[in-house]
């Protein structure tokens, strides 16, 4: 699924007209058709309800957002249900094909917003071109408090997006409402993916405008959603060994922090890598040994702190790398200067390996708050190589240039910084975007504040790891381990809701996040 800004929707519409004879009325009909099909079937399979049992109110807006409210609302009178339709800015209200006489509208609408099931938002959509007026803003908080008042009875589903949303941007007017589902036509823009806009619109289906599909050939941004994230998943051939589905090697943990290695260690072995290997310092294998148990280890000297021992233990762990498809470095490692100098000093030997020898890497963590002070720290990265920072990290990255959790900004940032560094970029956050150098990227939809909590970084990075393990590409392994990780956490979520999750909760979750995006039907 292609994700658009505005200038991309209406270049698509133009294209369709011009070149498929496709103009704004037949699209129209279709987005109407779709969007009405969508609904009826929330309504029959989700809410278990007959369309005769349903009264609508729709909101008609001035524009063609208002024009796919109308088709919409035809389709779905003719399945019988109980259709009422109030025109914005004429302030006429029809009651089942009626026209409700100027004089009783005001008290109608009050019946109505007291008794309907549903309103459809068709107020305005993508043309939305400056502050909503006043009498529109009341409007919507009429809908808002009655939805207060009878909640679970009353739903918004707003048509193409929530009036008064800035598709580009992400930016909310004040007078706009929450969706609890938004129908979107053709594509998912792009400002849906940022805050506030992302909590303002609800469950999101896509309904289909009719477009050829070539004419989204060239489109290279993408929603990571069950769809995609299927295409992506890597083969369990019959004949296989642990071999066939590779081996990781992971620098990670250090004494103040040894659940980092736990956790990114058992979610390389959670996603279905071969085989896991944590390269640690003596004092720590007691701790790993007894808790995860199906590990190998490498013993890195210890010594006396500084640069030398880095040097050693880097040489140490190269000695130990061949035959190891991934190797994973920064979860709790820690920030001393003997860590620094054994993580350029194996970035400097990963890079020099021929390419057909040279395990795919994953930095993450402490493995990037230790290159940052580097100068041009991207350069001495191999080429490949997946970086997993949180905003924070990312800021420490660009030299304290602040990134949002979740602002249009980190579209920009994301796009640019592969590009200019050469790498997979994967900034994380409640919506993560994935980028690569040559200008793909994807955003994950799903969003999920019970993964807010510590060490799920962790899990996420062993989970790259073990897809590198399997031979995805880094911009796949990312993106597959994006989607599953939320995934897994909103199976952790039906049992502690948005919060407590811990994030070793998520390791027996994702083989079943895996066999749930293998059932045709899961979404
Ligand atoms: N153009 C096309 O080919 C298609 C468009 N589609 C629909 O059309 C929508 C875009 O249509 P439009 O470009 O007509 O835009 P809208 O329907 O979003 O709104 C434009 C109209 O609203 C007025 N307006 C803009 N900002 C306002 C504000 N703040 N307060 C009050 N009035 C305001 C404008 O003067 C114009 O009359 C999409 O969101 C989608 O729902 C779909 O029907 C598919 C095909
Ligand atoms: N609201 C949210 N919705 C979805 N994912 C989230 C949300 N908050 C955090 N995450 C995800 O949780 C993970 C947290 O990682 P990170 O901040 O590195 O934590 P830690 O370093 O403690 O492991 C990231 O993958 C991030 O995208
Ligand atoms: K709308």
């Amino acid at each position: 699924m292609h994700i658009v800004d505005v200038a991309r929707m209406r270049e698509l519409e133009m294209r369709a007209d011009q070149e498929y004879g496709l103009n704004t009325s037949i699209l129209m009909e279709n987005a109407g058709r779709s969007a009405a099909e969508l609904l009826a079937r929330y309504i029959r399979e989700r809410q278990r309800r007959s369309l005769s049992e349903c009264e609508l109110l729709f909101l008609i807006g001035p524009g063609n957002n208002g024009g796919d409210g109308q088709v919409m609302a035809r389709h779905l009178e003719a399945e019988g249900a109980h259709i009422n339709l109030y025109r914005w800015k004429e302030r006429r209200l029809t009651r089942e094909g009626r026209e409700v006489p100027a004089e009783q509208v005001e008290a109608e609408l009050n019946a109505l917003l007291q008794r309907v099931g549903y309103v459809v938002d068709a107020l305005l959509g993508t043309g939305r071109s400056r502050p909503l007026p006043e009498d529109m803003r009341a409007l919507l908080a009429r809908v808002e408090q009655e939805r207060a008042r009878r909640p679970g009875e009353l739903l918004v589903v707003a048509i193409d997006l929530p009036t008064g949303v800035n598709a580009d941007t992400g930016e909310v007017d004040p007078g706009s409402i929450r969706a609890d589902l938004t129908i979107t036509l053709a594509c998912p823009k792009q400002g849906f993916f940022f805050f506030p806009a992302r909590s303002y619109l609800g469950e999101l289906f896509v309904g289909s405008i009719g477009l050829p599909e070539e004419l989204e050939r060239d489109l290279s941004d993408e929603m990571l959603d069950a769809t995609l994230a299927r295409t992506l998943l890597p083969p369990r051939p019959l004949e296989s060994n642990k071999g066939t589905f590779g081996r990781v090697m992971l620098f990670c943990g250090s004494p103040p922090y040894p659940g980092s290695a736990y956790l990114a260690g058992s979610a390389v072995l959670r996603v279905g890598a071969g085989l896991v290997t944590l390269a640690v310092t003596p004092d720590l294998l007691p701790i790993y040994a007894s808790s995860l148990h199906e590990a190998t280890y490498v013993l890195l000297p210890a010594g006396e702190p500084g640069e030398q021992r880095g040097q050693e233990q880097a040489r140490t762990l190269l000695e130990h790398l061949s035959g190891y498809r991934a190797l994973l470095i920064g979860p709790g490692l820690g920030r001393a200067p003997a860590t620094r100098s054994a993580i350029l000093a194996l970035l400097d030997a990963l890079r020099s390996l021929p390419e057909d020898e040279r395990p795919a890497l994953v930095i993450d963590a402490d493995g990037l708050n230790n290159l940052a002070d580097v100068e041009n720290w991207w350069q001495r990265l191999p080429p490949g190589t997946v970086i997993t920072p949180h905003p924070g990290e990312m800021s420490r990255l660009l030299g304290e240039t602040r990134v949002s959790g979740g602002g249009i900004d980190r579209l920009q940032v994301a796009r640019h910084c592969a590009q200019a560094w050469n790498v997979i970029l994967v900034l994380k956050g409640a919506c993560t975007l994935i980028s690569e150098p040559a200008g793909r990227l994807r955003i994950n939809w799903e969003s999920n504040p019970a993964l807010a909590s510590a060490g799920t970084g962790d899990v996420l990075a062993g989970m790259i790891a073990g897809y590198l393990a399997q031979r995805l590409t880094p911009f796949d392994a990312a993106s597959l381990a994006v989607y599953l990780h939320v995934a897994a956490s909103k199976l952790v979520s039906q049992h502690c809701g948005d919060a407590g999750l811990l994030a070793s909760d998520l390791l027996p979750q994702i083989p079943a996040a895996r066999l749930r995006l293998l059932q045709p039907t899961s979404t």
